[in-house]
C-alpha cells in the first residue's frame, strides 16, 4: 500500500505544485504586462547598446533624430549605464522641475576625483556637502545680491573694448579675460590687471588642459580600466597617471592661491579688503563659533573655485557666438546700434538703467542664447530613486540628459530656427515676449545655474558696450577681398565658436575717442 500513498501524494504534490508554478507565472505575466515599460528608443546591441548609432562629435543631433522619431523622452543603453533624453522644455519641467526631490543627482565621473576636478560642486551627487556649497554660492549669487556686481560688469566690459581696439587680433582672449576678472572681483575681490594677471593666469593654465579631459570616453576608459592610474612610472600608458596628477596640482593652485590672497589681505590691516564671497564668509566664520572652520573653510573654497569654472568658458562663449552673429548678419547690428544711438546718445555709453529702455538689445542678446547654445546637453542630472513618468518607468541611478537643443531648435516655436532673428522676441507693440530661453539655457530645478543672475548681466553690459562703440565685420585680406569661413565650433565641457577671421575697430571717432577716455579713466 505504501507505494499508493506514494503515487498518491506524488499526484498531489505535482498538482500542488503545477498550480503554484501557473499562479507565480500567471502574476509574473499580469506584473509584466501592467508594469509600467521603459521609455521607448533605438535598439541596442548586444553589450555596446546604442553606443555605435549616436554622433560622437555632437551626440545632440542624434538625440534631436530620436525625439522626432520616439517623442519626448528617449531611453538609450551606453555600454552598461543606462540614459534618458529628453527633448522638450515642458517634459524637462516636469521631472527636474517639478520631481527635483528625484531628479538632482550628477551621474559619476571616473574622471573627477583623479584629475581634481571634484573641488567642483556642480559635478558633486545630491547631499549634504552639495547643498551646503550651493547655499554659500546662492547668498552671494542670486538676483538681490549680484546687483551689487553692477558697476564692476560695466567698468570690465569698458575695459574689454579698450582691449578690442588696442588688440582687435585676440578677440577671444578679450573675452576670456573680462569673464575672469568679473568673477575675480566678485568672488575674491581681486582687481585683476587687464593683462597678464598671475591669478587670471593660474586659472587659465589650470582649466584648459582641466576641462579638455572632461570627456565622455575618457570617464568612461578609466572607468573601465581604474588600473590606469596606479601604473608604475616606467609602465607603458603611466603618461595618464601623471597627467592627472599634474592637473590636480593647477586646480588646487588655482583654488588656494586666490584664497590665501584674500586671507593675507584681511590680516593686514592696513589694506582695505573688498567685499567679495570669500571675504564676507570668512569674516563670518570669525565670528560664529558653532561653525567647523577647517570644514567650512573647505566648502567655501569649492564654491568659490567652482565659481571660477563656472564663468570661465561660458560668458566667453557667449561672447563669441554674438560676434559670430554680428559678422554673419550685419542687419543685425546696425538696428541694435540705431537703438542705442537714439536711446543713449553717442555722447555717453550705456548703463543698467538704460536697459529697460533698449528692448532689441536684449532680444538680441536672447537670440545669441538660443542661436548655438554654449550647453546643448546641458551638465546631465541622475535619478536617486525609481520613477513612473506618464507609464513610463525611469530606474534609480539613471542618467537624465536634457537636449537644449532639440529645444531651441523647435520650428513651431522658432520657425528658421537656424537663422540669428533676434525680432521672435519682441511683439507687435515692440516690446519682449514672454519667450525667454533664459528659462531653458541654464538648465532645470535645483541644479539649474546659480550664476545666471551674474551671467546675464555680464553677457548684457559686454554686448551692449561693444555695440555702443565697435563695429564688428568680416575681415578682408590684403587686396581687401572678404575672406569667406565657414563656422565651426569646439567640443568640450562647452560648444564654443571656433576662433575665425573677423574686423573689429571703432564705430567713428567720437567712440574711439570715448575709448580713449577710458583707458585714461581713474577708476
Ligand atoms: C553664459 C553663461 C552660462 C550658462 C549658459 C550656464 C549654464 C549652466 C547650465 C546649463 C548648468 C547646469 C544646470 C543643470 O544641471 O540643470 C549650469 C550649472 C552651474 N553654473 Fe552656469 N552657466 C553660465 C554661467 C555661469 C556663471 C557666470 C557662473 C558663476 C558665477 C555659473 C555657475 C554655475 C554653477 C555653480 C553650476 C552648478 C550648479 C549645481 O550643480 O548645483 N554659471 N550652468
Amino acid at each position: 500500500m505504501a507505494p499508493a500513498v506514494d503515487g498518491h501524494f506524488a499526484i498531489i504534490a505535482g498538482i500542488s505544485l503545477s498550480f503554484v508554478a501557473v499562479k507565480v507565472l500567471g502574476r509574473f505575466i499580469t506584473k509584466r504586462q501592467n508594469s509600467p515599460s521603459l521609455p521607448p528608443g533605438p535598439v541596442p546591441l548586444p553589450l555596446l547598446g546604442n553606443v555605435l548609432s549616436i554622433d560622437a562629435q555632437e551626440p545632440w543631433l542624434t538625440y534631436t533624430e530620436w525625439g522626432a522619431a520616439y517623442g519626448d523622452l528617449v531611453f538609450v543603453q551606453i555600454i552598461d549605464e543606462k540614459m534618458v533624453v529628453v527633448n522638450s522644455q515642458h517634459t524637462a519641467e516636469a521631472l527636474l522641475d517639478k520631481r527635483s526631490r528625484i531628479y538632482s543627482d550628477r551621474p559619476y565621473l571616473a574622471t573627477l576625483e583623479p584629475y581634481g576636478l571634484s573641488i567642483n560642486f556642480g559635478f558633486m551627487g545630491y547631499g549634504d556637502e552639495w547643498r551646503l556649497c550651493r547655499r554659500l554660492f546662492h547668498q552671494t549669487f542670486r538676483s538681490e545680491s549680484a546687483v551689487k556686481f553692477l558697476p564692476i560688469q560695466i567698468r570690465r566690459a569698458h575695459e574689454m573694448v579698450n582691449n578690442l581696439v588696442n588688440d582687435p587680433q585676440h578677440y577671444h582672449d578679450h573675452f576670456a579675460t573680462f569673464s575672469l576678472s568679473v568673477v575675480m572681483s566678485t568672488v575674491y575681490g581681486h582687481d585683476a590687471s587687464a593683462r597678464d594677471d598671475p591669478l587670471v593666469q593660474n586659472v587659465v593654465k589650470a582649466l584648459i588642459p582641466g576641462l579638455a579631459v572632461l570627456t565622455p570616453e575618457r570617464a568612461l576608459m578609466l572607468k573601465t580600466f581604474p588600473f590606469l592610474l596606479k601604473l608604475p612610472d616606467w609602465c607603458w600608458g603611466s603618461s595618464i597617471k601623471r597627467t592627472a596628477q599634474s592637473s590636480t596640482e593647477r586646480i588646487n593652485e588655482m583654488a588656494n592661491a586666490p584664497f590665501r590672497y584674500v586671507q593675507q589681505h584681511m590680516a593686514d590691516s592696513s589694506i582695505l579688503v573688498r567685499s567679495s564671497m570669500v571675504a564676507e564668509n570668512l569674516r563670518r566664520m570669525e565670528t560664529q563659533e558653532e561653525v567647523s572652520n577647517p570644514a567650512f573653510e573647505s566648502t567655501l573654497k569649492k564654491a568659490a573655485t567652482t565659481a571660477t569654472m563656472g564663468s570661465y568658458e561660458t560668458t566667453s562663449a557667449i561672447l563669441m557666438v554674438f560676434v559670430l552673429a554680428m559678422v554673419l548678419y550685419p542687419d543685425v547690428q546696425k538696428r541694435a546700434q540705431a537703438e542705442i544711438d537714439s536711446v543713449v546718445g553717442r555722447e555717453r555709453l550705456p548703463t543698467f538703467e538704460d536697459r529697460a529702455s533698449l528692448p532689441y538689445i536684449d532680444a538680441l542678446v536672447r537670440e545669441t542664447f538660443r542661436w548655438q547654445p554654449i550647453g546643448p546637453l546641458g551638465i546631465p542630472h541622475a535619478t536617486s530613486s525609481d520613477d513612473i513618468y506618464e507609464g513610463y518607468f525611469i530606474p534609480k541611478g539613471t542618467i537624465i540628459t536634457y537636449n537644449t537643443w532639440s529645444i531651441t531648435r523647435d520650428e513651431k516655436r522658432y520657425p528658421d530656427a537656424s537663422r540669428f532673428i533676434p525680432e521672435r522676441f519682441i511683439d507687435v507693440d515692440g516690446a519682449l515676449t514672454g519667450d525667454d530661453p533664459a528659462q531653458y539655457t541654464f538648465g532645470f530645478g535645483r541644479r539649474a545655474c546659480p550664476g545666471r543672475y551674474t551671467a546675464d548681466a555680464s553677457v548684457w553690459s559686454a554686448i551692449v558696450t561693444m555695440l555702443a562703440t565697435l563695429d564688428i565685420s568680416s575681415a578682408k585680406d590684403d587686396q581687401g577681398k572678404l575672406i569667406s569661413f565657414t563656422p565651426t565650433f569646439t567640443t568640450g565641457v562647452v560648444r564654443c565658436p571656433a576662433i575665425f577671421p573677423c574686423s573689429i575697430s571703432a564705430r567713428s571717432r567720437t567712440h574711439s575717442d570715448l575709448v580713449d577716455c577710458w583707458q585714461t579713466a581713474e577708476f
